[in-house]
């Protein structure tokens, strides 16, 4: 599995910076943000080609180990093969993920987390730097 990080306490409005590499023959590949691995605020998991999802971001949550709905997004501002910064930032409501080309979109605060402290990444993707600010 990839890199996990933990107590990083970044409060709402401030900015997690995450830039790493996207592998070649990419097919998916996530990020989860949130308090810890069985309460994900964002389960952020754009799918080259994986689950019958081709080119689509699918995003959900998980409260006490139980999935959310998920949501899919419209934009796939990714590569396979090349590097990508992405920015997260979140407040009692929603939490906005900043992309590649400008692309921006929200997802619900559905755990009303106040301090995210839990990241990890798996699957086609290696972590390379990781801002919090
Ligand atoms: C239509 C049929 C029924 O409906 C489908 O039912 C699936 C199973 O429930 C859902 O799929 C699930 O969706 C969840 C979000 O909701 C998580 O994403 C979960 O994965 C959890 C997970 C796996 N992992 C490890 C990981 C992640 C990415 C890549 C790799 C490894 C290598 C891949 N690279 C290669 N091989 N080169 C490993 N981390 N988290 C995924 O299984 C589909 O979305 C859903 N589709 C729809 C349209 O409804």
């Amino acid at each position: 599995c990839g890199i996990v990080c933990t107590n990083m306490g970044v409060k709402a409005g401030k900015r997690i910076g995450v830039k790493g590499e996207i592998a070649a023959g990419a097919k998916s590949f996530v990020l989860n943000l949130g308090k810890d691995q069985a309460n994900v605020v964002l389960h952020f998991n754009p799918r080259f080609d994986a689950h019958g999802d081709v080119r689509t971001i699918v995003c959900n949550s998980m409260d006490k180990g139980e999935w959310g709905a998920e949501q899919r997004e419209s934009a796939f501002p990714f590569q396979e093969g090349t590097n990508v910064e992405m920015f997260i930032t979140h407040d009692p409501s929603n939490l906005t993920i900043a992309l590649p080309n400008n692309h921006q979109f929200k997802f619900p605060n559905r755990l009303g987390l106040q301090v995210i402290d839990f990241l990890n990444a798996e699957g086609d993707f290696t972590i390379k730097s990781i801002q919090l600010e």
